[in-house]
């Protein structure tokens, strides 16, 4: 555990602030978990449990260690629940007026010294910071979904940010046994500048009718070696989050190589948002992941 951190509050109870609990408590921290409805923080407290099980039946945890690390996960819709926090890391949706609402929101019930972090995927951490009473506390520390399996965390610092926040947040992510890069304050950082566009650029290769959904991902695992196709990828990581990115890319590097596929927009504007809502690229509602196109 860190030496300077033992209360950790996440904001919002999705994929990603499941998987940062999830981490987090298996290392030895308290955790508290707020978002918007009581329904999402019990579907996420059922998520944590689900994996941690599934690492207790591949051998990784024991019973007693799931038990554990479940026992320090709470959750709340309650925001004065992060008055104690020493780390709050926000993980809601990739919206710059939601977390800007958010952080106006929290940062009155926080203890002056606890450090305010955000997931963003994309946006200006210096822009972020200055939506907080807290700029020199404030900073990027990004993780890669799945959160439990993904060894990377982007540390992105804002033009304010403090050294002492920047090594706290080292000696944090180092205590989860993630290997941390650094990247400055540019749109998307270092991962998602480089994986957005080829994931938006499958999409065009789709829309312009180059190949099938199957034909597409096909392709690029055993063509290329990875893990996932590039729509199987995007629909895991979210279409709404996929196409929030682009937009980041398009805006704030002013170059047309990063517009938005058109196919893309249209699947967001449709509620079609990949694995989260059964339906993106691939149809989830079966028993197993069906092509769309
Ligand atoms: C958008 C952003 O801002 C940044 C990002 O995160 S971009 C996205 C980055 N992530 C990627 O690119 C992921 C690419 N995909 C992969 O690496 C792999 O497909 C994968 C790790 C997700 C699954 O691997 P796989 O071999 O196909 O499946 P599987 O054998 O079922 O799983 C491998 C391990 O991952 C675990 N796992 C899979 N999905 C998981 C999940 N959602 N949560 C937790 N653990 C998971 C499994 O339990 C398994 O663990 P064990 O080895 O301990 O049994
Ligand atoms: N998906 C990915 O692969 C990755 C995502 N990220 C980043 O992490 C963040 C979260 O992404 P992800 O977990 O995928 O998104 P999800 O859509 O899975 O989860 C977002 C959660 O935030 C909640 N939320 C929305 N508004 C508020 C609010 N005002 N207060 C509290 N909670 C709120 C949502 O509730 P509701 O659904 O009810 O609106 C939802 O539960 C984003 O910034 C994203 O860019 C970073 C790395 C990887």
């Amino acid at each position: 555990m860190s030496t300077a951190i033992r209360n950790i509050g996440i904001i919002g109870a999705g994929q990603m602030g499941c998987g940062i609990a999830h981490v987090s408590s298996i290392a030895g921290y308290k955790i508290q978990i707020y978002d918007l409805a009581q329904d999402r923080i019990e579907a996420a407290l059922a998520t944590i449990n689900g994996t941690l099980a599934r690492q207790v039946g591949a051998g990784k945890l024991t019973e007693e260690e799931r038990k554990t690390a479940l026992s320090r996960i709470s959750g709340s819709t309650d925001v004065n629940d992060l008055a104690s926090m020493d780390l709050v890391v926000e993980a809601a949706t990739e919206d710059e007026a939601i977390k800007r609402k958010i952080f106006a929101t929290v940062c009155p019930v926080l203890r002056p010294e606890a450090i305010l972090a955000t997931n963003t995927s994309s946006l200006s951490i210096t822009r972020l910071a200055s939506a907080t009473d807290r700029p020199e506390r404030f900073m990027g520390i990004h993780f890669m979904n799945p959160v439990p399996v993904m060894k990377l965390v982007e540390l992105v610092r804002g033009i304010a940010t403090e050294e002492k926040t920047f090594n706290a947040a080292k000696e944090y992510v180092t205590t989860l046994e993630k290997t941390f890069t650094v990247a400055e304050d540019f749109p998307a950082f270092i991962v998602n500048r480089i994986l957005l566009p080829m994931i938006n650029e499958a999409i065009y290769t789709l829309y312009e009718g180059v190949g099938s959904v199957e034909a597409i991902d096909t392709a690029m695992k055993l063509g290329a070696n990875h893990p996932m196709g590039p729509l199987q990828l995007a629909d895991f990581i979210g279409l709404d989050t996929c196409l929030s990115i682009m937009q980041v890319l398009h805006d704030g590097l002013a170059d047309s190589k990063y517009r938005p596929c058109p196919l893309l927009v249209k699947y967001v504007e449709a509620g079609w948002l990949g694995r989260k809502s059964g339906r993106g690229f691939y149809d989830y509602r079966g028993e197993v992941p069906v092509p769309t196109r």
